[in-house]
């Protein structure tokens, strides 16, 4: 690459902001939602929004350049099948997950050189709090964050059912901790009508999220904290992307609250692990991602740091099993 090319890299890098916020912008108007049933002029959809055509095209043209929203020549602008992921409504739907990237996780990029000088989270330089504790006290917000993992998540339910059918097909009962808005738990409960689920989070997120579950699904929403206690009596517990969100030591504080309620049953942790020999832009942005966002001290873990963490709290590894998604599944039990 000679340097006008290596020039003109460095400069769309740098504009890559404008795209992540124009997707998030576009999100938050709830642009595809106007666009659902029928295309509309840009006038037209600008004062739907209640903001300016001429701005809103331009964010529009900066969603297009990656391949969001159709433009026509007569300044029509409809949903293409991109931008239909932007929908509410769509089960594939990333929308909340674009409100919360290009909102709350892109001003905490503000303290990464922070969290690059001090390995401290760069979400709580900036909003001098953790997320946990910010969600808690921003409703709307909170909503936002946990319809954006139920969106993200929708896909490894799906997976992980084909993935461990043998496991669930023989158990009575499931519990997923830290499972958010229970769309894992319903994917079990549709693939395997005989189990009964549970989800135990957060007290403010068990109320928020119990309106989102299919009252068909008979889920059971438990609110509690994973660090002081976790009900026992379970055949399987799921612990889904939860682990990577903190530092050793509270990993290890939630491990042994699990290994205090396991029993006899089973543990799933499923994780989105690194490996060196697969490093995919995602998975690399995620690295840093995590220790930006999560809690101080955190680092992305390899699936030998996993295991080494997971044997250290008195389980055993049964099998461990990659997910098409990306994920990996560790089946432990507890250590005799
Ligand atoms: C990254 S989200 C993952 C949600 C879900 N497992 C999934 O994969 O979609 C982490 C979850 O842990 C929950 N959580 C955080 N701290 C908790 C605590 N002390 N006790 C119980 N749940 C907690 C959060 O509310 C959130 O739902």
């Amino acid at each position: 690459m000679d340097n006008s090319e290596v020039t003109k890299r460095i400069s769309e890098i740098m504009m890559f902001p404008l795209a992540a916020k124009s997707l998030n912008v576009l999100s938050e108007l709830g642009i595809a939602d106007h666009l659902l049933s029928h295309s509309l002029a840009i006038d037209d959809l600008a004062r739907r929004c209640e903001v300016d055509a001429t701005i809103l095209m331009n964010t529009l043209k900066v969603a297009n350049v990656f391949g969001f929203f159709s433009i026509a020549d007569n300044g029509l602008i409809d949903n293409n099948d991109s931008s239909l992921l932007l929908t509410s409504t769509n089960p594939d739907s990333m929308r909340h997950f674009c409100q919360l990237f290009g909102d709350e996780y892109y001003q905490a990029y503000q303290g990464m050189l922070n969290t690059c000088q001090t390995s401290e989270s760069g979400f709580k330089h900036i909003y001098q709090q953790t997320l946990y504790q910010y969600l808690e006290q921003n409703p709307t917000r909170s909503l936002v964050y946990n319809l954006a993992m139920r969106d993200f998540s929708r896909p490894v339910g799906l997976a992980l059912s084909r993935a461990c059918a043998d496991t669930f097909e023989q158990a009575g009962s499931v519990l997923d901790i830290g499972g958010g808005s229970g769309v894992i738990a319903s994917q079990l409960v549709r693939a395997f009508p005989h189990l009964s689920a549970s989800v135990l989070d957060r007290a403010d997120v068990c109320e928020q999220c119990t309106p989102y579950l299919d009252a068909c699904d008979n889920i059971e929403m438990i609110p509690g904290d994973f660090f002081q206690s976790i009900p026992s009596g379970y055949d399987v517990l799921v612990l889904k992307n939860v682990l990577h969100n903190w530092n050793n030591e509270s990993c290890q504080r939630i491990l042994k609250s699990i290994h205090a309620s396991l029993g006899e049953g089973k543990l799933l942790v499923i994780e989105p692990l690194v490996e060196s020999e697969e490093a995919s832009p995602r998975l690399v942005f995620n690295a840093l991602f995590q220790s930006v966002i999560c809690e101080d001290g955190t680092y992305q873990r390899s699936e030998a740091d996993m295991k080494a963490l997971l044997t250290q709290c008195d389980l055993s590894l049964v099998s461990c099993t990659k997910l098409p998604t990306g994920h990996t599944v560790l089946e432990l039990v507890k250590k005799i």
